[in-house]
């Protein structure tokens, strides 16, 4: 795992219980101490003992497998377990909450709503779809808020997720939209990356080379498009000239239907997500596949 920035100093902040500390958990985990929330801040639950050793041996945080005692007295918890975990953990903890604790949801699909019919009344429910990238400070987070959830508690999860990388507001209508695009989009990332670190191969290259040109073009790529503003048709053309070889390249890539697949690809993944919810919402039926 990459350190994030140097945290500033810190102020006065909400004591954090990570509920469910997996490879999400512990990426919001990671963003809140490196936004100044202190080690003795903030406990992470775990299943197994061995990876709550991992925890603490990485970022010096207090681990336990009790979800009661980690709420007691945090004032944001975050819920990062599957989502088929969820339900059975709000019940766990419901009578643990204290009056003001923010829950924070980092879990796909699910709506606030499913919350606040689980938890007592008045609760603040955030939702937030982060990405992997947040683990070096390159992530994107997309924040809605709940029912109860006040302009100020909103921007105190802002705040938990200010170092991870960008955090944008949107409204929880668009986050299985969200979720499709830059929750599971790292994943297509990586896909293309492996796709063209392979294609280097086919072409006679070391896959040590060629996994290297790969990654740094995809970082290059995204880098000039953030810094510049620039369209990505305008930086396309400006890389294919004409009856040369990008544009022989990118005519395989159409007659692919690549960019179809990636449409097809998001629209599947925004119907899982509002699947899952509903699926969830009645209840799990076993075998179905909802119990993922
Ligand atoms: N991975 C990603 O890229 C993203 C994930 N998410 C969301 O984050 C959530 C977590 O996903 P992810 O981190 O990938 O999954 P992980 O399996 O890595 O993390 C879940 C963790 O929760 C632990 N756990 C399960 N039940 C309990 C419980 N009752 N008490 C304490 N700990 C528990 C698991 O322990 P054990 O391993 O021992 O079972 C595991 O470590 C999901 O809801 C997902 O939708 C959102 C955006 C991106
Ligand atoms: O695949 C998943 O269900 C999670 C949600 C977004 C990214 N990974």
């Amino acid at each position: 795992m990459t350190d994030l920035p140097t945290p500033p100093v810190p102020a006065e902040v909400p004591a954090l219980a990570v509920l469910g500390t997996g490879t999400m958990g512990e990426t919001v985990l990671a963003g809140a101490l490196a936004s100044g929330w202190r080690p003795d801040d903030v406990v992470a639950t775990v299943r197994r003992p061995e990876r709550g050793d991992e925890l603490t041996a990485r970022h010096g945080v207090r681990t336990t497998r009790d979800n009661v005692a980690a709420v007691r007295g945090a004032g944001i918890v975050v819920v990062a377990v599957k989502p088929k975990d969820v339900a059975a953990l709000l019940d766990e903890v419901h009578d643990a909450l204290g009056d003001g604790t923010v829950v924070v949801s980092v879990v796909v699909g699910l709506p606030t709503t499913f919350y606040e019919d689980r938890l007592p009344a008045g609760t603040a429910v955030v939702r937030v779809m982060p990405n992997t990238p947040s683990v070096v400070g390159a992530g994107v987070s997309a924040v809605s808020g709940g029912a109860a959830a006040t302009d100020d508690d909103v921007a105190l999860v802002e705040r938990v997720l200010g170092a991870t990388g960008l955090v944008v507001r949107v409204a929880e209508k668009d986050q299985d939209a969200v979720g499709a695009l830059s929750g599971s989009g790292p994943a297509y990332v990586f896909y293309v990356i492996d796709a063209l670190a392979e294609a280097g191969v086919l072409l006679g290259l070391t896959r040590a080379t060629a996994l290297e040109l790969a990654t740094a073009t995809v970082h290059g790529a995204a880098t000039m498009l953030r810094e510049t503003g620039e369209h990505p048709a305008i930086a396309r053309e400006k890389v294919s000239s004409p009856g040369g070889t990008t544009v022989a390249a990118l005519r395989r890539l159409d007659a692919g239907g690549v960019r179809a697949a990636f449409l097809d690809a998001a629209e599947a993944a925004r119907d899982r997500s509002v699947e899952l919810a509903a699926a969830l919402a009645a209840g799990p039926r076993p075998g179905s596949g909802d119990e993922r």
